[in-house]
C-alpha cells in the first residue's frame, strides 16, 4: 500500500473544497496520513490512476473515464449485436431480454424490442470488449493482476412505452453475486452512443459503496418491472445522486456495492451501453444461505429450470462458474 506523498494531501484538501455535489474525499489529510495507509481500501498500487483518480474512486465508489474505447471498437460491437437481433447468429448461453411492457402485450417482437442482451462470453467479437487492454489495465487498478469476467451485457434501453419500464431501479450489483471479496469485484460500463437524462443515464449514489449489502425486492412501480429487475428494499429518493452523462467510448469504472440505477429513456431511440463485471481470480464463492440474497438465488434458479429442465443438481454457484472467462493472469479460486 503506498504512503500518500505530500502532493496527495494537497488533492485532498483540494477535493474538499471543491467537489461540490460528489461526496468529498477525507475530511482532513489527517485520514489519510502516514498512520493510516489502510485507507486506501478500494484501489491497489498502480502506475495508472493519479492520486486524484485513486482519491476519488475511494471515496465515491465509481471512477468515469472519457474517450475509453474506441468509435471502431464501439462500432463493431453495435454491428454484432444487430446481427444477433436479427437472428443471423446464434450464441451459445446468450440470454436475450425484451422489455416487460413489449414481452406483456400482443405486439409482435422485432429485433428493435431487444432491450438487453446478457451473457456474450461465447461471442468471440463482443466478447473483445471485456478483453481490451485499454480496460483490463484500469480494471487491475481495482482487482489485482488475476482477472475473470464474470458476467456480461449489452444493454439497448428501449423508448419507454409509457409505463416507465425502462427504468432500471436503484440497486446494488453485488446482490446478484454470490462470490466474495467485495473489493476485488468491479463493474467496467461504456456508453455506445451519448447517454443523458433524456435517454436514461446512469444514475449513481455517490459513496454509497462503503454500506453494506442491502436487502433488495422488485419495487412497487404501477407499470410493472422487468424481470430480476431488483431495487434497494428502502430506496429513499431525497438521497444526493449524480447522473452520469457520457459520451461514445467513455467508460465508468465502478464498485459492486455502489447504488446506481437509470431513469427512462425519453427519447425516440434506442440507448445502448455494453458492460463487463470482473472478479479476482482468488475470489471465492460463498454460500448466500440465509442471506438477503436469498431471493436472487431463487428466481435464478427457477429461470435455469425452465430454460434447461434441471433441477436443484445446478446451483447458484454453478450458473457463475459456467459463466465466467479467464481474461487474465490466473483463475485460481473461481
Ligand atoms: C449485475 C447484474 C444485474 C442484473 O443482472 S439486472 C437483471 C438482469 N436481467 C436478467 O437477468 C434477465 C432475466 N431475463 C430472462 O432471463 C429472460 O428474459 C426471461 C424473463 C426469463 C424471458 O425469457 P424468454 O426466453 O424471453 O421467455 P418467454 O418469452 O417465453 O417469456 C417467459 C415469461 O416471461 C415473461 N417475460 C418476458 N420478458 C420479461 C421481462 N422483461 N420482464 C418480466 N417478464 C418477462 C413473459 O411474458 C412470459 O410470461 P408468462 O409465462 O407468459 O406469464
Ligand atoms: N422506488 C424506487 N426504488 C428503486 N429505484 C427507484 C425507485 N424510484 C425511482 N428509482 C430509480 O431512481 C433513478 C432516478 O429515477 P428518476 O426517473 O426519478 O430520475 P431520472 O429520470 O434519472 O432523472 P430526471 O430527474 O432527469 O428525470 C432511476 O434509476 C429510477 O429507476
Ligand atoms: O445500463 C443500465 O441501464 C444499467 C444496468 C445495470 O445497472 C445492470 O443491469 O445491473
Ligand atoms: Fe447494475
Ligand atoms: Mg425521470
Amino acid at each position: 500500500m503506498s504512503r500518500p506523498s505530500a502532493r496527495l494531501r494537497v488533492i485532498i484538501n483540494h477535493l474538499d473544497r471543491h467537489s461540490a455535489g460528489i461526496r468529498a474525499a477525507p475530511t482532513s489529510a489527517q485520514t489519510v496520513s502516514y498512520g493510516h495507509p489502510q485507507r486506501l481500501r478500494y484501489t491497489l498500487d498502480n502506475d495508472l490512476l493519479t492520486p486524484e483518480q485513486r482519491l476519488f474512486y475511494e471515496e465515491n465508489g465509481f471512477l468515469l473515464i472519457r474517450n475509453l474505447v474506441s468509435t471502431q471498437d464501439i462500432d463493431r460491437f453495435r454491428k454484432e449485436f444487430e446481427r444477433i437481433c436479427r437472428q443471423q447468429i446464434k450464441v451459445p448461453g446468450l440470454v436475450v431480454m425484451r422489455d416487460v411492457a413489449i414481452a406483456k402485450s400482443e405486439f409482435v417482437p422485432d429485433q428493435r424490442a431487444v432491450s438487453k442482451v446478457q451473457d456474450f462470453q461465447e461471442d468471440p467479437e463482443l466478447f473483445r470488449y471485456c478483453s481490451l487492454p485499454k480496460i483490463l489495465k484500469y480494471v487491475e487498478c481495482f482487482i489485482g493482476p488475476n482477472i475473470m469476467a464474470m458476467h456480461t451485457m449489452l444493454i439497448n434501453k428501449p423508448p419507454d412505452a409509457g409505463k416507465k419500464t425502462s427504468r432500471h431501479p436503484m440497486h446494488q450489483d453485488l446482490h446478484y453475486f454470490p462470490f466474495r471479496p467485495v473489493d476485488r469485484i468491479v463493474c467496467a460500463w461504456t456508453a455506445m452512443e451519448t447517454v443523458n437524462r433524456q435517454n436514461g443515464c446512469l444514475v449513481v449514489l455517490p459513496g454509497s459503496h462503503k454500506g453494506t449489502l442491502q436487502e433488495h425486492d422488485y419495487p412497487e412501480w404501477e407499470g410493472g418491472v422487468n424481470k430480476m429487475y431488483h431495487g434497494v428494499r428502502d430506496y429513499d429518493p431525497e438521497h444526493p445522486r449524480v447522473h452520469l452523462e457520457m459520451e461514445k467510448g467513455d467508460t465508468v469504472f465502478f464498485h459492486p456495492l455502489l447504488i446506481h440505477g437509470s431513469g427512462m429513456n425519453q427519447t425516440p431511440g434506442f440507448r445502448k451501453a455494453i458492460s463487463c463485471h470482473y472478479a479476482s481470480g482468488d475470489c471465492y464463492y460463498i454460500d448466500v444461505k440465509g442471506t438477503t440474497q436469498e431471493n436472487i438465488e431463487k428466481e435464478v434458479k427457477e429461470i435455469v429450470a425452465r430454460r434447461h429442465g434441471v433441477g436443484d443438481e445446478v446451483t447458484f454457484k454453478d450458473t457463475w462458474e459456467i459463466r465466467g472467462r479467464l481474461v487474465q493472469g490466473e483463475r485460481i479460486s473461481m
